[in-house]
C-alpha cells in the first residue's frame, strides 16, 4: 500500500517552503524508514518554486489527481494541490494578508483526511501570532484540527528517540494552566495517551509517568494542593481500570534518567514543563504526533525560524522525521 500524505509548509514567510524543497531533494519518502509514499503539498506553486530557485535545487511539481491510484514521488518532485497566496510572500517579513492563505492549506489538508483523501497529514511550522495580527484567533494546528473535526480532546506528543513526552495542557497562558488541570481532563488525556501507545505505537502495556503541577509535586500540600486534590484522586482511578501509571513525581526527578527507563511516555502538565526537555534531547529529528484526531497528523518540532528563513540553512531532519513517522503510521493502519 502506498499511503497518501497531505503536506502543508506552513507559514510562507518562514523555512516551510525550503524545507519542502529539501523534502523533495531528499526522495526520503520514495525508499524511506517508513516506505514509499504520495506526498501532496498543499502550497502555492509558485512560492515552492521560488524557494527551490533561492536553493539552487530543481523541484518538479506534480499535478496531483485523487481519483488516480497512489504512486510513489519521485526523488527530485512533490505532487501538488495548488493553492494560491493572497500576496507574494518574502522570506523572513511576515505578512498577515497571507495568514488565511495558511489556514486554507490546513482546512483543505484535513477535510482531505477526514474524507479519506489522504492517509495522514504532515505539517511545517505556522506563525501563531500572524495569523491573530489578521484578527483570526488561533492557538495552534493542534486546537485547530480539533475543532475542526470536532473532538473534544485531543493530546500534543512530540517524540525523540527513547523519549516521548506528552502535555495536559497545551497553547495556554502559565496563569491559566492550574484551572485547566481537572479530573476530567486529566482522565480524557491519559485515556488517549494510553490508547494511542498501545494501538498505534504497539506497546502492549505502556508505562506513563506523570508530571506534578508545582515544585517537589506540591512538596506534601505545603507547595500547592493541586497533586493532592486533582492530580492523585484521578491517577487512582485510571490505576483501578488497569492503566499503568508513575507520579505524579516532580518533574526534575521524572526527567532523570533512571525514571525515564521506567517509562514509556511521559506526561507534563504545561508546555514549557516537558518540551524543553525533548528538545533538549531531540531537536532537529522530534516529531510532534497529534494523538486522538480521526486522521493521523504529525509535524515538526520546530518553529517558523524566521531569522534563518531564505538563507538555505534550515535542518530538513525534523520534517524528514515527520514524514517518516506519518508513513509508518498509515502503513500501520491499514495492517
Ligand atoms: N509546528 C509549528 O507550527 C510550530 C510553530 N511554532 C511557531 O514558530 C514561531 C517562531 O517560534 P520560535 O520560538 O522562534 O521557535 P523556532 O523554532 O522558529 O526558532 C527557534 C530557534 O531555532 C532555530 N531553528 C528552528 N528550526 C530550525 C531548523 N529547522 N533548522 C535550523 N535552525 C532552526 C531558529 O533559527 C531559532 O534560532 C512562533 O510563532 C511559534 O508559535 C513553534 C513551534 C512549532
Ligand atoms: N511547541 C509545539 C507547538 O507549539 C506546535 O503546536 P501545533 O501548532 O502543532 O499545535
Amino acid at each position: 500500500m502506498i499511503p497518501r500524505i497531505a503536506f502543508t509548509p506552513g507559514e510562507p514567510a518562514g523555512i516551510g517552503p525550503e524545507l519542502a524543497v529539501r523534502l523533495a531533494g531528499a526522495g526520503s519518502f520514495a525508499q524511506g524508514a517508513g516506505g514509499s509514499a504520495q506526498i501532496v503539498a498543499i502550497a502555492d506553486p509558485q512560492l515552492l518554486q521560488q524557494a527551490a530557485a533561492q536553493l539552487h535545487q530543481p523541484l518538479e511539481l506534480l499535478p496531483f489527481d485523487p481519483a488516480a491510484p497512489a504512486q510513489a514521488t519521485p526523488a527530485g518532485a512533490l505532487y501538488i494541490q495548488p493553492t494560491a497566496l493572497a500576496t507574494p510572500a518574502e522570506a523572513g517579513k511576515l505578512n498577515p494578508a497571507n495568514a488565511a492563505y495558511v489556514l486554507d492549506t490546513l482546512r483543505i489538508a484535513a477535510e482531505g483526511c477526514l474524507a479519506r483523501r489522504f492517509d495522514a497529514l504532515v505539517t511545517g511550522p505556522v506563525h501563531k501570532g500572524v495569523i491573530n495580527d489578521a484578527g483570526i484567533s488561533f492557538s495552534g494546528h493542534t486546537e485547530f484540527f480539533a475543532d475542526l473535526a470536532g473532538v473534544e480532546r485531543v493530546v500534543m506528543m512530540l517524540a525523540a528517540e527513547e523519549l516521548r513526552v506528552a502535555l495536559v495542557t497545551t497553547h495556554l497562558p502559565l496563569k491559566d494552566v492550574s484551572a485547566a488541570i481537572t479530573g476530567p481532563r486529566l482522565e480524557q488525556i491519559i485515556t488517549i495517551l494510553h490508547r494511542s501507545l498501545r494501538h498505534q505505537f504497539r506497546i502492549d502495556a505502556p508505562r506513563i509517568g506523570v508530571c506534578g503541577l508545582n515544585p517537589h509535586a506540591g512538596e506534601g500540600g505545603h507547595l500547592g494542593r493541586e497533586e493532592i486534590e486533582v492530580i492523585e484522586p484521578a491517577l487512582d482511578k485510571l490505576r483501578a481500570l488497569g492503566i499503568q501509571l508513575i507520579g505524579p513525581l516532580p518533574a526534575d526527578t521524572l526527567f532523570t534518567p533512571p525514571q525515564l527507563a521506567r517509562c514509556d511516555a511521559v506526561l507534563a502538565m504545561y508546555h514549557d514543563q516537558g518540551l524543553p526537555v525533548l528538545k533538549f534531547k531531540g531537536f532537529g529529528h522530534a516529531v510532534n504526533i497529534t494523538l486522538g484526531l480521526p486522521f493521523i497528523r504529525t509535524s515538526v518540532d520546530h518553529g517558523t525560524a524566521l531569522n534563518i528563513a531564505g538563507q538555505g540553512i534550515a535542518d530538513s531532519g525534523s520534517l524528514r522525521a515527520a514524514m517518516s513517522q506519518a508513513i509508518e503510521l498509515a502503513q500501520l493502519r491499514h495492517l
